[in-house]
């Protein structure tokens, strides 16, 4: 059976991965989002098992010694980790699946995973970014400062990326994505080519 795909989704906090991750799976069954573990505490509206697992310091350190992960990284002070079952199992049924995750993980992921699609969201201008966060409302003072400080060092990281979305237009963002998707999924697969070999006629 052919693999599935593994797209990697990064971007400064605030950007929109999360609004637009959640619109690209809702309308394909067959790309899952790869729910990850995290030490920060729920904000309202998360859901344990869709958003996040959601685990306490000492659970996730467990976690680590068990080698359950992909990858993990720490982000503005908490852990966050992808657990490599999750990942593997739905690669394996021929599932895609995206992973929002932090620059750090992506590129780790990289190194160890070479087939993995990274996907860079950069938004329209930093300005625009501080407002979606101060807007989005879900961080207090000194959490939301982090994400900021933050944001730059994120953004460098970009060069590293496959591809590149501005979220400037939330819906061409969601229609980026997707684009990539497909575009991934047409790109040359030798087992497709041998399968057809193989026949008799
Ligand atoms: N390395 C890594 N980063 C993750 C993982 N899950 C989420 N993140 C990243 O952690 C950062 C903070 O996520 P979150 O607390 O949900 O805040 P938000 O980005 O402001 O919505 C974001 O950059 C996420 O992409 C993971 O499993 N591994
Ligand atoms: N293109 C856009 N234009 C305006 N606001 C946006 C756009 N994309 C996302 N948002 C808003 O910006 C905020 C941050 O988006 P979110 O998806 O939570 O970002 P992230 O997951 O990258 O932290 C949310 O309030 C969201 O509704």
């Amino acid at each position: 059976m052919r693999k599935g795909k593994l797209f990697v989704v990064s971007g400064p906090s605030g950007v929109g991965k999360g609004s637009i991750c959640s619109e690209v799976i809702k309308g394909d069954e067959n790309i899952n989002f790869s729910v990850s573990v995290t030490t920060r505490l729920p904000r309202a509206g998360e859901i344990e098992g869709i958003h996040y697992f959601f685990r306490k310091k000492e659970e996730f350190e467990n976690l680590i010694s068990e080698n359950s992960f992909l990858e993990y990284a720490k982000v503005f002070d908490n852990y966050y980790g992808t657990l490599k079952d999750y990942v593997f199992e739905k690669l394996d049924k021929g599932e895609n699946i995206i992973l929002d995750i932090d620059t750090q993980g992506a590129l780790n992921v990289k190194a160890n995973y070479s087939e993995a699609i990274l996907v860079f969201i950069l938004p329209p201008s930093l300005d625009e970014l501080k407002s979606r966060l101060m807007n989005r409302a879900t961080e207090n003072e000194s959490e939301l400062k982090k994400r900021i400080n933050g944001a730059r060092a994120e953004i460098k990281k970009a060069i590293n990326y496959d591809y590149i979305i501005i979220n400037d237009d939330l819906n061409k963002a969601i229609c980026d994505l997707k684009t990539i998707i497909y575009v991934e999924k047409l790109k040359t697969d030798k087992k497709v080519i041998e399968n057809i070999l193989e026949e008799e006629i």
